[in-house]
């Protein structure tokens, strides 16, 4: 199995051999995606599934989308509760906070603002969280293509939750049945440029460190990089993990942990300076460093005023229907690992955690 050069080695996994394979190549991927939630929590999927023109086709939708003049988007502005988590979030509404529950230490964690937009999409089925949609002469087909790819991305949540029931033994239907959609979440993001300096001395952020909530999260992004992985093992420890070619990012989510009984891991992930950019330094004798003919890397922080550029990543959140009871699967609990947690429904740790992030 292929691994990033980065540590914490996130794995590549071709997922086509689950969906297009037989028994045996289904338990190999399943045995795989196991592995990697089990060490880091993450995993790169290739051959997803979703054409990389339609993934394409997304960012392109995001890019217009946030271009509108501030006035537009707010034409679909997110509710002040954090119950209905649908619309549009202008820079600095959101601020994400980690297994917080003293109130003194969320305030702390919010000094520091994340400098982003953000726009979500549920299901269209969705009653108690309707969407809020732009009118449609304001961007026509936005709205047609998001229900598309949330389809998209639903089906792909469906696909590795049947691998994850195959690695525990959970009978068919396994876990499947569990997400009828309800709570999935299309999230569009945008990262304005912003001065390395600010990211650097963390003046600001672009997303704090934090784990997801729900049960598992895709996330697709632009080549632009900063996003970072905690190594579970060295608390503390970042390591990169950009984007890989035509590969979505796949991680679990709090909820998932604890189903698991911690078996997966709900890892702290954030955004900030990307890595060093190799920047094109013209004329001969540039390679005495040991470099690219005719390349040099440049630590971007290094650069006087540098500037980060926009940077757009779209994520996909997953969380089981509001009435499952999560509490240890089966496989995951015995004599000698018992249940680590109380039994709790999907509905009540999301609200919980949704209340935290935007309460004042
Ligand atoms: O923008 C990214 O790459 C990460 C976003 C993220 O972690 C989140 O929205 O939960
Ligand atoms: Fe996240």
């Amino acid at each position: 199995m292929a691994r990033t050069n980065d540590t914490p080695n996130i794995p590549i996994v071709n997922f086509s051999a689950f969906v297009n394979g037989v028994k045996e190549e289904q338990e190999r991927v399943a045995r795989q995606i196991d592995d990697a939630f089990r060490e880091v929590g993450f995993v790169y999927l290739k051959h997803h599934g979703i054409p990389k023109e339609k993934v394409e086709e997304c960012f392109s939708w995001s890019k217009k989308f946030f271009a509108l003049p501030m006035e537009t988007k707010m034409l679909a502005p997110h509710p002040p509760s954090g119950a209905h988590h649908r619309g549009y979030s202008a820079p600095g509404l959101e601020k994400v906070t980690q297994h917080q529950y003293e109130k003194d230490e969320i305030a702390r964690s919010r000094e520091v603002p994340d400098y982003k937009e953000s726009y979500e999409s549920g299901n269209v089925n969705d009653e108690a969280q309707p969407n809020i949609w732009l009118p449609e002469d304001k961007l026509p087909g936005f709205r047609t293509f998001m229900e598309s790819y949330f389809e998209d991305c639903a089906t792909l949540i469906h696909r590795i939750l049947d691998a994850l029931s195959i690695a525990l033994s959970v009978p068919p239907p396994g876990l499947s049945p569990t997400h009828s959609r309800s709570l999935f979440q299309l999230r569009l993001l945008h990262y304005p440029s912003i001065d390395a300096e600010q990211l650097k001395n963390e003046k600001r952020s672009r997303i704090n460190a934090h784990s997801d909530f729900g049960t598992m999260t895709l996330l697709f992004q632009d080549d632009v990089g900063g996003l970072e992985v905690e190594d579970p093992e060295h608390p503390g420890n970042f390591s990169h993990a950009g984007p890989i070619e035509d590969a979505v990012l796949v991680n679990i989510g709090d909820l998932m942990m604890r189903w698991s009984n911690d078996r997966w891991r709900s890892t702290v992930h954030r955004v900030g300076l990307p890595p060093p950019k190799t920047v094109t330094i013209p004329g001969p004798g540039v390679n005495t460093e040991g470099h690219r003919n005719g390349e040099k890397v440049v630590p971007l922080e290094n650069e006087n005023g540098a500037v980060v550029p926009d940077r757009y990543s779209i994520p996909f959140f997953a969380t089981a229907d509001m009435d499952t009871v999560i509490e240890a699967l089966p496989g995951t609990w015995g004599k000698d690992k018992p249940k680590k947690y109380e039994p709790v429904t999907a509905w009540g740790y999301v609200q919980m955690r949704m209340a935290m992030t935007y309460e004042e």
